[in-house]
């Protein structure tokens, strides 16, 4: 199908939405047609998701319209994928695709639950994915609980009917083999007819998969363009209102050993042994289930082990005693903040200031709010937290903010070692460069920098050395000239 033809499946007029003094929208206007896939870009907390939670129906508008019925057809239906994912997190994946339900005692029971494990198999499965649809999602990683909201929202789909799939921010915790079959599967609901509205902060990712692009600053459109009208350049500057360096090379000054991975093993990793020296960036890349995402959180102590021996400084780090790792000086920003990383109903300040700084501060200090909103403007100002404001309810923030409070909180607690996961996950491409910098330093003052991403070229820019990992073992590392975007896509790719 070509995008642009036929009636729209959406019309937005003049749309307005105003938090207190924040105006999140200011009278947007866009249009959907069939077979199109409209791309929204925009700084971090530029209106992205108050677009789509008012398409939702979660936020109403303080002024504007949307139009889902055009002419005498009927009205489109609204599929959502938000950035949360809103999944159950105790319930399968069979039951968060709404299969697996009681069936009271039929003889039939097993053949039954046979048959929706293979359908539920089957949803995942065009991922190229293949997981336990019975454990509970909170026990799948960042990226597989994100084919399941994928999957979900895909389910029973009819080509009958007129959709409108609406994606905020689907690819954040996803690797590129996996964004690639996210973004085939987006071009195949496109071409069956349905319209596609799409958010992302990865621009090369906008070029390859929209066809056209919206681009939103402080709530106004400021450009709505085919995306053939632009590059990669181009979108930079609608985003970041200018171009933004690039992470220049560091000479690495490498000090002693400060993390000593001997023989890890439990979930998908099967024997790893790791060094990092102070000083040092080393990244961690492989597809989804080569124990990328567990690496960091095994060595902070969050997961189960097998087996295995994992030292800081010289100090064992024992699984379970996350005090006793943050006081020798660990640091660990997990992929999923909404679950791990941060508590949603308390403030930017509270977040921030959640973990004791290991002889820092004392008590009567910290109990002094002066002193607290002065340290967390400076560190939100550091971190790049915009607009600030610190005594907010994160759950709030844009996302984009939330994850830069996740980080500062733990950049504030001055690490030995700093363990991340998906570190820019959801920033816009100025704030991306900004917390590059920002790790860069880290690293600069003595740090040992530990870090997992899905991105291959995060890891390139900012690594001294990579780990590629798959299928729970190290199948490659990588450095020097050999430390490329290629290289580490290639060797995450089992042959
Ligand atoms: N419930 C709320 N209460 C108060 N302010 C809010 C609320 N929701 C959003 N905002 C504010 O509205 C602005 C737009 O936020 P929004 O989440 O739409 O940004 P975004 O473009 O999606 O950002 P990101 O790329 O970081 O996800 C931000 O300043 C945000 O703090």
């Amino acid at each position: 199908m070509t995008a642009g033809r036929g009636r729209a499946l959406v019309r937005v007029d003049g749309l307005t939405k105003s938090f207190g003094a924040t105006r999140a929208l200011d009278s947007v206007s866009l249009t959907i047609h069939p077979g199109e896939v409209l791309a929204v870009v925009g700084h971090n907390g530029s209106g992205k998701s108050t677009l789509v939670k008012i398409l939702a129906g979660f936020h109403t508008a303080d002024g504007g319209s949307i139009g889902l019925r055009d002419g005498a057809g009927p009205p489109t239906e609204l599929r959502f994928i938000h950035q949360d994912l809103g999944l159950v997190e105790t319930m399968s994946t069979l039951e968060n695709l709404g299969l697996g339900g009681r069936h009271g005692r039929s003889p039939w029971l097993p053949l039954r639950r046979a048959a929706e494990r293979r359908v539920a198999r089957q949803l995942v499965g065009q991922f190229g994915v293949d997981f336990d649809v019975d454990a509970p999602v909170r026990e799948l990683s960042p990226a597989e609980r994100t084919i399941v909201a994928i999957a979900r929202a895909l389910q029973g789909w009819d080509e009958a009917e007129t959709m409108l799939l609406v994606l905020d921010e689907p690819t954040a915790a996803l690797h590129g083999a996996e964004v690639e079959r996210l973004m085939a599967v987006v071009r195949r609901v496109a071409e069956r007819g349905a319209g596609v509205l799409f958010i992302s902060h990865r621009l090369d990712e906008v070029l390859g998969v929209a066809d056209t692009v919206l681009a939103l600053r402080n709530g106004r459109v400021v450009g709505h363009l085919p995306c053939s009208d632009t590059d990669y350049a181009g979108l930079v500057d609608l985003v970041a209102g200018g171009s933004v360096d690039s992470l220049e090379r560091r000479d690495t000054e490498r000090g002693a050993a400060v993390l000593r991975v001997r023989g890890l093993a439990g979930r998908s990793i099967r024997g790893l042994d790791v060094t990092v020296h102070a000083g040092e960036i080393v990244g961690v890349a492989g597809i989804l289930g080569s124990g990328r995402d567990e690496l960091c959180a095994m060595v902070f102590g969050g997961h189960p082990r097998d087996s295995g021996v994992v030292e800081l400084a010289g100090h064992p780090l024992a699984p379970g005693d996350l005090r006793g790792a943050i006081r020798r000086g660990a640091a660990f920003v997990p992929g999923d903040r909404h679950q791990d990383g941060a508590v949603m109903t308390m403030t930017g300040v509270e977040n921030l200031m959640a973990v004791r700084v290991p002889g820092a501060e004392s008590r009567w200090r910290r109990l002094r709010k002066g002193h607290e909103a002065r340290e967390a403007a400076t560190w939100f100002s550091t971190c790049g937290v915009v607009p600030a404001a610190p005594e907010m309810e994160l759950a709030r923030f844009s996302g984009g903010n939330q994850q830069k409070v996740v980080l500062a909180k733990w950049l504030r607690t001055r690490p030995r070692l700093l363990l991340l996961e998906e570190p820019t996950q959801g920033v816009d491409v100025g704030a991306k460069a900004l917390i590059h910098r920002l790790i860069a330093t880290t690293a600069g003052e003595g740090t040992a920098v530990l870090v997992a991403s899905s991105e291959a070229k995060e890891l390139a820019e900012l690594c001294d050395r990579v780990l590629v990992l798959a299928d729970g073992v190290l199948v490659a590392e990588l450095q020097g000239a050999d430390l490329t975007e290629f290289r580490v896509l290639h060797a995450s790719v089992p042959a």
